[in-house]
């Protein structure tokens, strides 16, 4: 006899077989949420769950632009609208070769639980390009944004859908992207988030994700009368959110001690302090250099090649990369090396094995959803000082995201603390952001 969850998962698998990375995503949830189902009638027998898996709607489109050399180029262009049952459309937009539909299906179903999490009114979407944006010029971002959104421009609006940025797509990006647009629509709106200063962007929002990601691991790290002040932090990545988790550890007295990008990771055992920093932010933001490179400024550092930092020794580990860069190997080399902590900055980074690792070794772990949602959430702030036709200041939007961090915590301890009293924030994060969504979609009926 199946369970509820295996009759579930085998539904979902029959109509998305192909997208492992989405029915991955699906997965976690349908273990953490259907029992939550089973023992609250409001929700049981109505297919809620089935229904938040199913996409509103998937919009696929061909994106044509020439390069440099004259050459046309062809792409394929999506935008997942995934539920906007407690608000419009929220989410990135991905530009990397591994984009497909798989991959933005489960960023859009993660979005949903994340901007549910937020307590803004958001609902989730995603999108993006296979267009890999990796040694191209300003000038060919420039053309392939603007045929990008010649097409998206029909299906969003500051209303129905918002996209920013994610991986490959910055404040660059969102600049040719939004110029586009205003010039399709005639209209400067909120259409996008992530904007620049000049031009309605927010504050604190280049820095958020990362930032964000640090406040959470600090308020769990608390729950243990701990704190990062002192503690050896592994970073992954060194994009926009490595960057600022980086930034934000080492305000806090933290030591970071590595870096990644997909050519592998620096080790620097001095730590990178914030010089150090600076230099990288220079490197990947400016010079578009590969993180190899921090050693010919800082020859004591080490880098090693086509591995990931999870062999360093340290108490807090902060994947901000990618999806599935922790295997379940990494995290019992994590385990054994005596680390206490780890705070997801990227989406869906860790296994489901390696979450089973962390769980049953009962150390402090939190899912992206919840601990990277500071992105989303100012964001979301972004949008709300745009309908105000205001600016908050520095210290007004990062009290704001410390306040959501904070209550996106408290709702993970809700949902989510067993009779042992140990917070398993992943049944926490998806019940928590479950139950929001699931009572807006009670109330509007059958859609
Ligand atoms: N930007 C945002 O607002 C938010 C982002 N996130 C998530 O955080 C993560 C990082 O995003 P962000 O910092 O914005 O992106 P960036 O493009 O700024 O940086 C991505 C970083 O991850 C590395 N990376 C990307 N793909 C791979 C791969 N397959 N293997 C190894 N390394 C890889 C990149 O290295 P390389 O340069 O070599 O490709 C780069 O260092 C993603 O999972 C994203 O979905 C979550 C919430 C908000
Ligand atoms: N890429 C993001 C940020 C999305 C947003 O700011 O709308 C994410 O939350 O994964």
């Amino acid at each position: 006899m199946k369970s509820n969850i295996e009759a579930f998962l085998d539904l979902v698998k029959e109509r998305n077989g192909h997208e492992p990375e989405f029915l991955q995503a699906v997965e976690e949830v349908a273990e953490t949420v259907i029992p939550y189902i089973v023992k609250h009638d409001i929700y049981y027998g109505k297919n809620i769950l089935l229904r938040m898996v199913e996409p509103e709607r998937l919009i696929s489109f061909r994106v044509c632009w020439v390069d440099d050399s004259g050459e046309i180029q062809v792409n394929r262009g999506y935008r997942v609208q995934m539920n906007s049952a407690i608000g419009p459309y929220k989410g990135g937009l991905r530009f990397h070769p591994t984009v497909n539909a798989s991959i933005l299906k489960f960023l859009a179903f993660e979005q949903v639980f994340k901007n549910s999490l937020t307590t803004l009114p958001m609902g989730g979407g995603k999108g993006g390009s296979d267009f890999d944006p990796k040694g191209k010029s300003d000038n060919e971002i420039m053309r392939f944004c603007h045929a990008f959104m010649s097409e998206l421009f029909r299906h969003i609006g500051p209303n129905t859908d918002i996209p920013a940025g994610d991986i490959g797509v910055g404040t660059r990006e969102i600049g040719f992207l939004f110029g586009m647009y205003k010039k399709l629509n005639n209209e400067f709106t909120g259409v996008l988030t992530g904007k620049g200063m000049s031009w309605g962007g927010s504050l604190i929002r280049p820095e958020a994700t990362g930032y964000g990601n640090v406040y959470f691991a600090q308020k769990m790290l608390e729950t243990k009368g701990d704190t990062i002040e002192g503690k050896s932090v592994v970073v992954s990545g060194s994009g926009n959110v490595a960057q600022y988790a980086a930034e934000k550890v080492i305000q806090l007295g933290g030591k970071v001690l590595t870096l990644s990008d997909s050519s592998g990771y620096i080790y620097d055992e001095e730590g990178i302090d914030t010089d150090k920093l600076k230099f990288v932010m220079e490197l990947k933001n400016v010079k578009r250099g590969r993180i190899s490179e921090y050693l010919e400024t800082y020859p004591n550092a080490k880098f090693v090649k086509g591995k990931t930092p999870w062999e360093v020794k340290c108490d807090v580990a902060l994947p901000c990369a990618t999806q599935n860069e922790l295997h379940e190997e990494d995290a019992k080399t994590l385990l054994n090396n005596g680390c206490i902590c780890v705070s997801e900055g990227a989406n869906m980074p860790s296994t489901k094995e390696a979450i089973a690792a962390f769980h049953k070794a009962k150390i402090l772990f939190a899912p992206g959803k919840a601990s990277n949602a500071g992105g989303v959430a100012t964001s979301g702030l972004e949008m709300t000082q745009n309908s105000l036709r205001y600016k908050w200041t520095r210290e007004e939007v990062d009290n704001k995201l410390k306040d959501i961090m904070a209550d996106i915590h408290q709702s993970c301890i809700e949902y989510g603390k067993d009779e042992d009293g140990y917070v398993d924030y992943v049944k926490g994060a998806n019940i928590a952001g479950f139950v929001k969504v699931a009572d807006a979609m009670l109330a509007q009926g059958i859609v």
